[in-house]
């Protein structure tokens, strides 16, 4: 059977990728209502900061803060602790900081829980290989050798070893992580583009239905729903067009 609405929005984390709070609060009342998560990312939490994700969380949004850490494990920890105290639902770090770095992660968040008395556990998830890289940039440039698939694969195990709860991914490597890992270890997927969608620096891309055929448990979309028209008739027909599956 094909998803409710509530559903297919709860899988949609919307980019609130936006230069300032206000900008972003304009966004949040056009989607009014629409229960989809929202993504915090290095754009507007370095300008609005950690208040600004409070807000949302007393408002009673989903929130995933994009922030990618990458850095030294004991660096990565304390911003992993600082994180969990906002009660966000969900924050990554980048797989290629080693599985060191993951675990130093999970170590800052058991810290902060157990600092907090009823605070939320949030999911940790990792980076894999960016959406906007293709196979030539991953080969040529950036040195890796072999099929970006495999990439993608090596450090969603490493994840998983370290005791993540799930990858950010393209929607086209969904099936392969989810064999490779367990139909539970989650898939966050940006590079969604509905069909004739401007595809932007994005290289490895899928359309909502796609994804959702995949199998993506969350899907992260950005601007076919901010830079639309109406953002809230686009991210409705991508509501329409996941539950028609
Ligand atoms: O591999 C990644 C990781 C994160 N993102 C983020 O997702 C959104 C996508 O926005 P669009 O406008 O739909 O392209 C954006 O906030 C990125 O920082 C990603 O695209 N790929």
């Amino acid at each position: 059977m094909g998803l409710t609405m509530e559903q297919a929005a709860g899988r949609v984390m919307v980019a609130l990728d936006y230069p300032n709070a206000e900008a972003a609060e304009r966004l949040l009342q056009e989607l009014n209502g629409i229960p989809c998560y929202m993504k915090v990312g290095m754009q507007l939490y370095f300008a609005a900061g950690p208040a600004f994700v409070q807000g949302l969380k007393e408002r009673g949004y989903h929130v995933f803060l994009d922030l990618k850490m990458h850095d030294i494990p004991n660096t990565v920890k304390g911003g992993a602790n600082s994180i969990t105290k906002l009660g966000v639902d969900m924050f990554n770090v980048h797989a290629a900081g080693g599985k060191a770095m993951m675990e130093a992660a999970m170590e800052g968040v058991e810290a902060a829980l157990a600092g907090a008395a009823g605070a939320k556990r949030p999911t940790v998830i990792a980076v894999t290989q960016l959406t906007s890289t293709s196979q030539a940039v991953l080969n040529e440039e950036i040195g890796i050798a072999g099929p970006i698939d495999q990439a993608v694969l090596r450090y969603a195990r490493l994840a998983r070893e370290a005791g993540l709860q799930g990858v950010v991914a393209s929607p086209q490597e969904v099936q392969a992580i989810k064999e490779a890992c367990g139909q539970s270890f989650q898939t966050v997927t940006p590079g969604i583009r509905p069909a004739g969608a401007d595809i932007g620096d994005q290289s490895r891309i899928m359309t909502p239905s796609q994804a959702i055929q995949a199998g993506t448990d969350f899907m992260v979309i950005g601007r076919p729903i901010t830079a639309a028209p109406s953002p809230r008739a686009a991210l409705e027909t991508i509501i329409e067009e996941m539950m028609s599956v």
